[in-house]
């Protein structure tokens, strides 16, 4: 007769068990895994920001393997034919080796900068993401504030990244920075003679900024994006409303095994297509722009996109320049100073005192968890318009020259256009949305008061016509409409005969309210009916 055998423990299990034992993990990593998150496209717009910055971290170190920041000179004897012979920075020269000698070099250069344009853009998308939908509202400010921090490093950054190689590209963008330096009122001088260790260029710029690039910048970054992604966890995420959904409940799903799977496929996702570009499409090719000198510039020579605004606004500012003296003093406050001073100025405090702003403006002082549709915020969704169409303006206007040569239209001419278009097509956008905004919410309030159109024509029998409205539902048990004025709207699909489909159901669909376990702060509710997940064991009495 067999006897049983006594029944043994997955490998995993024991093994995490042992680690409980030792540092008591199991609590806080089910809290984790059992975490729940809501779900819409817009969430994944951080992630892909997340997941390249990751991205930039792995290629930036391969790179740094190979990158000397030198600017002492050599004599370029590479396998580049055309530039062989030719003097050049060691810095430079070490860019020219990574793109032609070291194997797989080339494809990690435009992957890493492939990833940093990735990197800004999804920035860029995401904050207007948390902007239009009102997500930096209390208690998100600080985490608002963070962000708005982390772009302007990111800015820094990218500057100081393609500033590294030393091309005839790179020196030019050194060049304006030092002439929006020396605009600083009586510090400019020294501050810029103390960063290019004397006169421009110097021999220690690259070699700075390098310090700045792999060490200083990345350690602030990923410390600032530890603390914003932490307190997206601490404060739980936003979420738009909906049935069930309310400002004290997170309906959604759990972080394991959901989030934790899609995040994974994401992230693949997200490296494939930064490696796909790098492979297919060329970025920053410094073998044709040739070793910096400081008396070469050529036209065409454009920033990457998120410098480009900064460099518009200042192609296209009149040239005032104010001299004055005081007893036998004089001064010069050259016209770089109002753009890049104080027009960068205000770019960099409006935004970051935004939501203080508006809390002023609108009184609320509440908390808010569930998201705005733009149209229910009219002014608020005018002003982004507004404010995003001046930086699209202002970025295009960084590449006026490229514009005045290929379309056969003056320098000077564009530089007008740039000016006018700056002032007044922001203005009139703000006046646009504004209106949109109001006719859509005038749209929402019609089919409150007579239900969906639906498309079917009917005459009655004196011979007038009319459209039959399909009425809305009657409210959830939560007392939710499908679309709700000043809410968001839930408008169920409609079959072809204007009948309305009922909610999807099953596996996806969110499960009941709940209330947090205080009573107090947000329950969390998962809609995937996951079973408790066991991670070890609970530690031994
Ligand atoms: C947000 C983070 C970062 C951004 C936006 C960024 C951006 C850039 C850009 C645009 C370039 C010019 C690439 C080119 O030549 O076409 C560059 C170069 C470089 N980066 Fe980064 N980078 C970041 C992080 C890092 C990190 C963490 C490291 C190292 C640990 C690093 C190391 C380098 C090196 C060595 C170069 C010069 C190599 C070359 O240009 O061929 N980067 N970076
Ligand atoms: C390094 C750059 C950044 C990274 C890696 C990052 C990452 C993330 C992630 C992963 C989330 C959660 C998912 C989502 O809602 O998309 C998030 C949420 C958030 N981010 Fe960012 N972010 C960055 C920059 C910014 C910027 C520039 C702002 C705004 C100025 C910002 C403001 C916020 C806010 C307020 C939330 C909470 C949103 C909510 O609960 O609905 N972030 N961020």
């Amino acid at each position: 007769m067999k006897t049983k055998k006594p029944e043994r423990e997955a490998l995993s299990v024991k093994a995490g068990g042992e680690l409980d034992d030792r540092f008591q993990l199991a609590k806080p990593t089910r809290h984790i895994l059992n975490k729940v998150f809501p779900d819409h496209w817009s969430f994944l717009l951080g992630e892909i920001a997340l997941f390249s910055f990751i991205m930039l971290l792995l290629s930036g170190t391969f790179l740094a393997l190979f990158f000397e920041p030198s600017m002492a000179h050599v004599v370029y004897d590479g396998s580049y034919v055309p530039l062989q012979g030719i003097e050049m920075s060691q810095a430079y020269k070490t860019a020219l080796d990574l793109s032609f000698d070291v194997r797989g070099g080339l494809f990690v250069r435009q992957m890493h900068h492939w990833a940093a344009l990735l990197f800004m853009a999804s920035i860029l998308v995401h904050m207007l993401r948390i902007f239009f939908t009102g997500a930096f509202r209390k208690p998100r400010e600080t985490n608002w504030m963070i962000g708005i921090l982390l772009f302007w490093l990111g800015f820094t950054e990218g500057f100081a990244g393609y500033s590294l190689p030393d091309d005839g590209l790179s020196g030019t963008g050194l060049r304006i920075a030092e002439g929006m330096m020396e605009s600083i009122p009586f510090l400019g001088p020294w501050v810029s003679a103390a960063l290019f260790d004397g006169a421009f260029p110097g021999e220690m710029i690259i070699t700075r900024f390098y310090i700045v690039h792999v060490f200083i910048l990345p350690l602030i970054m990923l410390g600032l994006i530890v603390l914003h992604v932490g307190l997206v966890f601490a404060q739980k995420h936003t979420q738009w409303p909906g049935p069930g959904k309310t400002e004290h409940n997170v309906v959604g799903f759990r972080m394991f095994p959901n989030y934790v799977m899609k995040q994974v496929g994401f992230s693949v996702m997200v490296f494939g297509v930064i490696a796909l570009m790098a492979g297919l499409f060329q970025i920053n090719p410094i073998w044709l722009f040739g070793p910096y000198e400081a008396s070469v510039v050529s036209s065409g020579s454009q920033p990457d996109f998120y410098v480009m605004f900064m460099d518009g606004i200042i192609r296209i500012f009149p040239a005032w320049e104010l001299r004055f003296s005081i007893g036998e003093f004089y001064f010069v406050l050259p016209a770089v100073f109002w753009p890049f001073l104080v027009g960068m100025g205000i770019f960099v405090m409006l935004p970051l005192l935004y939501p203080m702003i508006e809390r002023r403006m609108n009184k609320d002082r509440g908390h808010h968890n569930l998201l705005q549709r733009p149209r229910d915020m009219p002014v608020r969704t005018g002003l982004g318009v507004m404010v995003s169409s001046f930086w699209v303006i202002g970025t295009l206007n960084g590449g006026n020259d490229v514009f005045a040569e290929k379309f056969d239209i003056s320098l000077n001419a564009m530089t007008w256009f740039g000016r006018i278009g700056l002032v007044l097509i922001p203005v009139i956008l703000y006046y646009l949305t504004y209106r949109i905004c109001l006719g859509l919410q005038q749209h929402d309030r019609e089919v409150l008061s007579h239900g969906v159109e639906t498309g079917i024509m009917m005459r009655d029998p004196d011979g007038r016509f009319y459209e039959v409205h399909q009425p809305l539902a009657e409210p959830d048990e939560h007392g939710h409409t499908e679309l709700e004025y000043n809410g968001w709207t839930v408008p169920k699909k409609m079959n072809r005969l204007g009948a309305l489909k009922p909610a999807r159901k099953g596996f996806f669909r969110p499960i009941e309210d709940e209330p947090s376990e205080d009573g107090k702060g947000r329950g969390e509710v998962a809609g995937d009916d996951q079973e408790e997940i066991e991670s070890g064991s609970e530690p031994k009495k």
